[in-house]
């Protein structure tokens, strides 16, 4: 397979136009999606001295496609291969597609899962170690964005879903067009592609791909979802549906961010001083995920209770504790994580994110919850309560630092940081709805 295409070639063909037709089944011009692609920057400049910007590639038509389009948009990609080992073909389908992207001028990384077993639960078992080790790969390549190729009717059926789950007007907003994780920037820029539209390009250019068996399995529910979704008025409908709450989504980021700013902090040591009035129930749920790491929000109807009720309470592993100065969450000390070996990038209760200094033996060492019984006025103040949800390191059975605290037993892990990285961002940095032209604040 040879890489032949050209932006200015393919400008001449027939297009979806971007970003109104969903459902068109044209073929996506390169220059349609360079359109896209500047819509959704700013993006490094395509420097190869400079960071590369990741693609996350199964092989089938979709994320395919979006190769081939980025790599009209810019040389400076780097693409990923996940081989989740669950299938006796998949690691030659994996390779295929690594010798796809190398033929199309893009260079690419085949990533192996080895500890993943079938059985209940496995697609979301496999998505959960698919991102981990997609954020993980992008922070060693340097990535600051990762391109997934989720389309129009992928988004469709993902409202639906969450239609059917009761979801409110943040879920019906369905997939971003970009979300925020801690290490990376998920982008995706074919949010308004229909699934045929892509596969009608990759014919148009002479190129093949792989076709997942498992998502003809009719016991997964997005499958179960696709089928019943065949009458175009319905998609249509749930389409609209998505762009409309994307449009109240945003707008209440903005709101939501404006109050956050004046409002609340989070604080590096992984809780929320909230000042003197709770904040409204989505708000709060948000903070309560960031303070207990949690990567689904808890109960919306619970929230609005322990919102209702502004008493001292614990939901979902976090404490609303009321102190002098107002409101606070923190973590729930009986529902933090079991201790885990110490290394640099490793990350704890799905919060806290250690970096070790390179001279420091790893050996014995662990992070486990320590901060207990260092809790003094000229460290900040905070309560035992506090203190006992930060993370420690560890060396066998003795404490050895408490970097938060600034206290440390060791010479060596003087310089030892843990970062709070909560699993989402509370300022809504993300983009739903239609996206609109950044116009100059475009970098490239
Ligand atoms: N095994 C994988 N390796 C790398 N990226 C993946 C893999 N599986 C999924 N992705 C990324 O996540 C996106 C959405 O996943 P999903 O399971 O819906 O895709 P798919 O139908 O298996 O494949 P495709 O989207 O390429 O047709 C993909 O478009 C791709 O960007």
């Amino acid at each position: 397979m040879q890489f032949t295409g050209r932006a200015e070639e393919a400008e001449t063909q027939p297009c979806s136009a971007l970003p109104d037709d969903p459902f068109s089944e044209a073929p996506v011009s390169p220059a349609a999606f360079i359109a896209r692609m500047e819509q959704l920057g700013p993006w490094l400049p395509d420097d190869p001295a400079l960071p590369p910007v990741g693609l996350a590639v199964s092989g089938g038509g979709d994320s395919l496609c979006l190769a081939w389009l980025a790599r009209h948009w810019r040389k400076n990609l780097l693409a990923f291969v996940v081989d989740h080992g669950l299938r006796a073909e998949s690691a030659e389908e994996a390779r295929l597609t690594v010798q796809r992207l190398t033929a199309m001028g893009v260079p690419a990384r085949l990533l192996t899962l080895t500890t993943l077993t079938k059985g209940p639960g496995i697609a979301e078992r496999a998505r959960q170690a698919r991102y981990a080790v997609l954020a993980r790969a992008c922070r060693e390549a340097g990535c600051l964005d990762l391109l997934l190729g989720h389309q129009a009717d992928d988004q469709v059926e993902t409202i639906r879903m969450r239609q059917e789950a009761g979801s409110g007007p943040e879920g019906l907003a369905g997939m971003g067009w970009v979300t925020a994780l801690p290490d990376v920037r998920l982008v995706r820029p074919l949010l308004s592609v229909s699934r045929q539209a892509l596969r009608n390009t990759l014919r148009q250019a002479g190129l093949t791909w792989v076709d997942d068996p498992s998502n003809q399995d009719t016991r997964a529910e997005r499958v179960r979802i696709r089928y019943s979704l065949q009458v175009q008025d319905t998609r249509h409908t749930l389409w609209q549906t998505g762009v409309k709450a994307g449009a109240a989504r945003m707008q209440q980021d903005a709101e939501r961010a404006a109050f956050l700013a004046r409002q609340v902090t989070l604080r590096p040591e992984g809780w929320a001083c909230l000042g003197p009035d709770l904040p409204e129930p989505e708000i709060l749920s948000a903070l309560i995920r960031c303070v207990g790491g949690l990567i689904y929000p808890p109960s919306p109807a619970a929230v609005a209770r322990l919102q209702a009720a502004r008493q001292e309470a614990t939901l979902a592993g976090v404490q609303l504790v009321c102190g002098q100065a107002g409101w606070f969450l923190v973590r729930e000390v009986a529902a933090m994580a079991a201790p885990i070996p110490a290394q640099t990038g490793a990350r704890w209760d799905n919060r806290f994110e250690l970096w070790l200094p390179s001279a420091v033996s790893a050996e014995g060492l662990s992070i486990a919850p320590g901060g207990l019984g260092l809790e003094r006025k000229d460290r900040g103040g905070w309560t035992a309560r506090f203190c006992a949800t930060l993370p420690a390191l560890w060396r066998e059975d003795r404490r050895v630092a408490v970097p938060h605290l600034g206290w440390c037993a060791e010479e060596g892990l003087k310089h030892a940081r843990f970062l709070f990285q909560p699993p989402v961002s509370v300022t809504g940095s993300g983009v739903y709805g239609l996206p609109e032209t950044r116009g100059e604040q475009h970098h490239t």
